[in-house]
């Protein structure tokens, strides 16, 4: 089993390459071997590589950015996927796509299921909204994983942001009324492990029926809050409390942080699907934050 995971080195796809390890032979391709902004760099690693599975956790992530480069963030978002998908058709291989909540407006009140219509508020969520219907679009075996709020132990994050800023500053105001649920890039990559696992395995009792279980899912932790009460989380654990770090914590509005890109106000996503399709569950956000704090070296 040949699996082409593309964006190596980002939050999810660095836990992927430890993840997928068990499941084929994983060929990790970064931005120096293939860039998605670049077609003919994509369809020439797919053709190279011949993949059973692509894994494409690249994205051009940087949301207040994407205001200022709407061309580059589609290209890279809302294009490149579709390339992916039509090489991957090809080779008649499965595609693993990662989206956001970000492709809602955030108005709905409660959690936004997969039968909700995106209707994204941003340049960084219309690109990844375009992404997933380039996939859709293509008639390719594909699972479109739909996450929010990613952190991890490396690479750029709300966590290791607030970490930073708490050795820099004595008071962080940190926004409290946008609501959603941070997710261990771990997780995300776990979770993905599984559902391969239960497409590959010849014991699954979805096996015979797989490929009707292709379309979109949401996968986060569970529960909810706001940034502020992530922040207040990252700063009550022990280890956090152990280094000294204690700055003053202030609740502000959306308004109060103006920012290039808007964001909803609600991303809470119910991954009650996923947990019926595939018996999957993700831990409550602050539980998981808490063994990921646990990992790393204060
Ligand atoms: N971060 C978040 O909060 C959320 C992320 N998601 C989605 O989850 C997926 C994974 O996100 P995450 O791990 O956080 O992303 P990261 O920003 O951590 O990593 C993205 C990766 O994409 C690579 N990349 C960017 N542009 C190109 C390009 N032109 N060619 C090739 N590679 C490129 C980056 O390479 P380089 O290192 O060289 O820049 C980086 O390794 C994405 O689809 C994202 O949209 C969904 C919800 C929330
Ligand atoms: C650093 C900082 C941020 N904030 C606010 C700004 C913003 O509203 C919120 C989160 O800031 P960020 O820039 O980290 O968040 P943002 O880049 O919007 O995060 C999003 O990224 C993309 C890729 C996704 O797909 C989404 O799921 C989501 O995770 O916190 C403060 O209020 N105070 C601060 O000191
Ligand atoms: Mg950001």
């Amino acid at each position: 089993m040949k699996i082409l995971l593309i964006g190596k080195n980002g939050q999810v796809g660095w836990e992927l390459q430890r993840t997928l390890a068990t499941l084929g032979d994983v060929i990790p391709v970064d931005r120096n071997q293939m860039d998605l902004a670049n077609p003919d760099s994509i369809r020439a690693v797919i053709r190279e590589a011949k993949p059973d599975i692509i894994v494409n956790a690249a994205a051009y992530t940087a949301v207040d950015k994407a205001e200022s480069e709407p061309e580059l963030a589609m290209a890279i978002n809302g294009v490149a996927p579709g390339i992916m998908a039509e090489e991957a058709k090809r080779l008649n291989a499965l595609v693993v796509h990662y989206s956001t909540d970000y492709v809602f407006d955030g108005t709905k009140q409660g959690a936004y299921t997969e039968e909700d219509i995106p209707n994204p508020i941003n340049v960084y969520g219309k690109t990844k909204l375009a992404g997933e219907q380039a996939v859709q679009a293509v008639d390719v075996q594909h699972i479109i994983l739909r996450t929010s709020w990613v952190y991890g132990v490396r690479g750029k994050n709300f966590l290791l942001t607030i970490l930073r800023l708490a050795k820099e500053r004595d008071e962080l105001k940190i926004v409290d009324d946008q609501i959603g649920a941070p997710t261990w890039s771990r997780m995300i990559a776990e979770a993905t492990g599984q559902i391969l696992a239960q497409k590959l395995s010849p014991f699954s009792i979805n096996q015979h029926s797989f490929s009707e279980l292709y379309g979109v899912y949401h996968l986060t932790s569970g529960g909810q809050t706001t940034w502020y009460g992530f922040t207040k989380a990252i700063l009550q654990h022990q280890s956090v409390i152990d280094c000294g770090l204690l700055p003053k914590l202030i609740p502000i509005s959306t308004k109060e942080y103006p920012l290039p890109a808007k964001r909803p106000e609600n991303s809470v996503l119910s991954s009650g699907s996923l947990i019926k399709t595939f018996g999957l569950t993700l831990p409550v956000w602050d539980r998981a934050l808490s063994i990921c704090l646990d990992e790393i070296n204060f």
